[in-house]
């Protein structure tokens, strides 16, 4: 696939990512993500211009209908990123997501709108629910799956859409 011309951005946005990057280094030392990945070849130009990690996000799915789930752009992303950097993803509602995404490679992932839930509901306590009910389901789903550790979470332990078509022909 190729990556979307943003036509209507031209003349608005630098089209000198290099500078851009730079100009923010130099006025932190902190980590600088990118957020919003959704494409291999953008997560390689990110690793190239020297971001220092790479979240797939579609930003909960609110701004565009249609783009695609974030745990089905994951394993491609992770490949073209090649153990450069980190790779984070959003949009997680269980702890199976959880295991899937770590089985694809991401180093760890993002809660947003669970813990505001959480915390709409019951406030402080809600919050703490939200996240103990995804690590009680992650660590479930990690015995049921044979993992004693999260290191032992490995790629044979999902099944995606590519294994389903291989296993097709
Ligand atoms: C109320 C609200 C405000 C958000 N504001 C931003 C924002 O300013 N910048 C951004 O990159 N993402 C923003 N997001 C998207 C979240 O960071 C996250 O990518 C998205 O909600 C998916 O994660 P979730 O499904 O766990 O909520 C916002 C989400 C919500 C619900």
């Amino acid at each position: 696939m190729v990556a979307p011309q943003l036509k209507n951005f031209e003349g608005i946005l630098s089209t000198d990512v290099n500078s851009d990057i730079e100009w923010l280094k130099s006025i932190t030392n902190l980590p600088i993500l990118i957020k919003g990945v959704l494409t291999h070849e953008v997560a390689r130009k990110a690793v190239e211009v020297g971001f220092s990690g790479i979240v797939v996000s579609n930003h909960g799915g609110r701004q565009l209908d249609y783009t695609p789930t974030t745990i089905s752009v994951l394993e491609k992303v992770v490949d073209a990123v090649g153990g450069k950097v980190p790779v984070l993803l959003d949009g997680v509602r269980r702890g199976t997501d959880v295991f899937k995404a770590l089985a694809l490679g991401a180093q760890a992932v993002l809660v947003g709108r669970p813990v505001i839930y959480g915390l709409a509901a019951n406030r402080e306590c809600g919050v703490r629910r939200v996240i103990e009910m995804l690590k009680d389901e992650f660590e479930l789903t990690m015995a049921l799956c044979g993992c004693p550790g999260v290191m032992d979470i490995t790629k044979s332990h999902v099944r995606t859409e590519c294994d389903k078509l291989h296993s097709m022909l």
